[in-house]
């Protein structure tokens, strides 16, 4: 193996620790601090787990949280009932609402009924809008984490080639959008591309985001390239169940220059991300300066 492991768990111990002082400092300065609310409808067991890993987290870095538990019968005007309460809530300053959603409920019609300055996700089809025209939004939190490791590995990521694998609204377009924004000559593929290991090498910077388990090996990667993994799959190996990325981790080290690893990169990044956007949030609602490289 000689590529650089992008330690993403290190990266976000980092990011929380910046963002604690600055809440601690807002704190003295204000007496308000930020408020997440964290909205979870119905029991899936995974959901249940990572909301409590928000929740821990955002009250880690002096934060408050407020969770939410509707049960998985709850009807979309009950959802948005309490949409618009937190919205009118002014010590809530960014709302996340869990995904997936109970199929009854239309996923977009709750999203887009968030305050857009309350949109810690940046689901909502105006932050999407902003961000697709340069313009000050809130940025998905997986995407933003991606950006953010792939700034500090690289400096500047002006004139480099990158191809994201992955089309979702969550994850693929907006990554496209800020490699975009950072100069990249960009590149998305998809499940329908043809030739896609062709041009993934030809990839400087290379994000799946396809939630295929290991299905990326060294012949999609182009020796030295930066291979940021942002797939996170569930499998049973030796009888046991494990995490593992979309990208064969130990096949693609020997040929990248720098791969992050699953578990242990863009995961933790996406947590410490939402965090940093509800800071953000924070300090627009309060019209106060905000924190050097929170935001993009
Ligand atoms: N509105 C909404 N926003 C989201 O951002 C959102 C969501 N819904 N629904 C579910 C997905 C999934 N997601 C993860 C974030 C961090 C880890 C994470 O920290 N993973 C650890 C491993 C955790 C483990 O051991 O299970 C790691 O990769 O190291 C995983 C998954 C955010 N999501």
């Amino acid at each position: 193996m000689s590529a650089k492991v992008i330690d993403g768990k290190a990266f976000a111990g980092k990011l929380r620790a910046k963002i604690a002082s600055h809440v601690a400092r807002l704190r003295d300065e204000t007496g308000v601090v930020p408020g997440l609310a964290v909205v979870l409808v119905g029991e899936d067991a995974a959901s249940q787990v990572y909301v409590r890993n928000k929740g821990i987290q955002t009250v880690a870095v002096g934060m408050a949280s407020y969770e939410h538990k509707l049960p998985a019968e709850a009807s979309e005007s009950q959802l948005l009932a309490l949409i618009a309460d937190l919205n009118a809530d002014r010590s809530v300053h960014g709302i996340l609402v869990q995904l997936p959603l109970p199929a009854h409920i239309d996923a977009g019609a709750v999203i887009n009924a968030i305050d857009p300055r309350k949109d810690v996700d940046g689901f909502h089809v105006t932050n999407v809008g902003l961000l697709a025209t340069g313009q000050r939004s809130m940025v998905p939190c997986t995407p933003l984490g991606c950006l953010m490791m792939l700034r500090d590995h690289f400096g500047s990521l002006r004139g480099r080639t990158a191809v994201v694998v992955g089309r979702s609204n969550i994850v693929g377009k907006p990554m496209a959008q800020l490699l975009l924004r950072d100069d990249c000559s960009v590149t998305i593929v998809h499940r329908h591309s043809l030739g896609m290991a062709e041009i993934c090498r030809r990839a400087d910077i290379l994000v799946t985001a396809v939630g295929q388990p290991e299905m990326f090996d060294a012949s999609y990667v182009k020796p030295g390239a930066v291979v940021i993994d942002v797939g996170i799959n569930r499998i049973e190996r030796d009888g046991r169940s494990k995490l593992v990325g979309d990208v064969n981790f130990a096949d693609v080290a020997n040929i990248a220059g720098a791969i992050t690893p699953v578990p242990g990169g863009v995961g933790p990044m996406t947590i410490a991300c939402l965090l940093a956007n509800t800071l953000t949030a924070y300090c627009r609602a309060h019209d106060l300066p905000e924190p050097d490289g929170l935001a993009v």
